[in-house]
């Protein structure tokens, strides 16, 4: 690639929707809140850190990255944790992020619910003043948990309500339909919440049909194996259904073999919204424009294709109208710049 089209990539405005904030905890950070709350971690260093991330599929990320977020213990952490990656995304160009977390993994160890989303909050608040951005808060249920749990976690989140915007589903997708979580998602679209869910990353077609036509979802993040449906593709595209895909979480994850095989520009081929997002971006090897970047390389996406993919960021988030319209005349004004 072009150092040109490296450049034109990371200045280009755009949208993060697929971020679980977790897994936006690079080693170092990771090693200095263990310092801080005098946790002790199973690495050395932050090499044996990073070589500890070699996953043969979703099950092995989540068995670690669950384990990384012991370190996440005080309002301190959590608000630390979202400054380093609003810097990282404002510096690649990031707008707007959607940042999703998993209250379960924290509650679940006793950091209470209010520490964990006083953290974000107060870090999204910064990141507005200090980059201009917009942020918005994605609560996602744990779907290897039961549906009792996901309801009482809807409870503790009633309070801050007016600071989350949708509601999502993720870890361990194989043998967890979303139709479990049918009643839960239903009440917190009741609330006013939007929806969104992890779908056909490694579950079959099956699933997103599911998060359609059970769930009502909003958006679907990854999507990938819905391109074995023909009558799937062609649901998703006559809904508009936005799908945030994530090049390097795929490749990490054996969803894809090789970044050659990506399906991306095949998603956008066959009229599918499709976005480019960084998923676990300390896990996973790759910022979003670094993702950006990959699939340009592999794939051999033109400044028009990738123009199309942030576009569709801002066309597919839960920003309101007026909000995205800004955003689109942002990235327009760019663009006109550069032609
Ligand atoms: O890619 C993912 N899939 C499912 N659950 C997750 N939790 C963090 N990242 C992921
Ligand atoms: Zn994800």
């Amino acid at each position: 690639m072009t150092a040109d089209l490296g450049s034109f990539i990371t200045a280009l405005p755009k949208a993060e929707l697929h971020l679980h904030i977790e897994g936006s905890l690079e080693p170092e950070l990771m090693f200095a809140l263990a310092e801080r709350n005098g946790i002790t971690i199973p690495y050395r260093s932050v090499e044996e850190v990073r070589a500890a991330y070699a996953f043969s599929n979703l099950q092995d990320f989540l068995d670690i990255y669950y384990a990384g977020a012991a370190v996440l213990q005080t309002r301190a952490d959590f608000h630390d944790l979202a400054t380093a990656y609003f810097d990282r995304a404002a510096a690649d160009g990031v707008i707007h992020a959607e940042i999703m977390f998993d209250p379960q993994t924290h509650t679940e160890r006793g950091v209470a619910f209010a520490i964990v989303i006083e953290g974000l909050l107060s870090a999204m608040a910064q990141a507005e003043a200090r980059h201009g951005m917009t942020t918005r808060l994605i609560l996602c249920f744990l779907r290897h948990l039961s549906e009792e749990a996901a309801f009482a976690t809807l409870a503790e989140a009633e309070p801050w309500l007016e600071h989350i915007t949708a509601v999502g589903l993720d870890s361990s997708e194989l043998g967890h339909p979303p139709a479990k979580f049918a009643r839960v998602f239903a009440a917190a679209r009741a609330k006013g919440l939007k929806i969104t869910a992890h779908a056909g990353e490694e579950g079959p077609p099956a699933y997103v049909w599911e998060v359609l036509d059970i769930i009502g979802t909003d958006r679907i993040d990854h999507g990938n194996r819905a391109l074995e449906d023909a009558a799937l593709v062609e649901r998703l595209r006559t809904a508009d259904m936005t799908l945030t895909v994530c090049p390097l979480s795929n490749l990490k994850l054996c969803v894809v073999d090789d970044l050659a095989n990506h399906p991306i520009d095949r998603m956008l081929a066959a009229g599918l919204k499709a976005t480019l997002n960084s998923d676990d971006p300390a896990y996973f090897g790759g910022t979003i424009a670094d993702n950006y970047r990959a699939v340009a390389q592999a794939r051999g996406l033109d400044r028009a294709a990738l123009a199309t993919l942030a576009r569709n960021s801002f066309t597919g988030s839960f920003l309101p109208h007026e909000t995205i319209a800004s955003h689109l005349a942002t990235l327009d004004r760019f663009l006109a710049q550069e032609a």
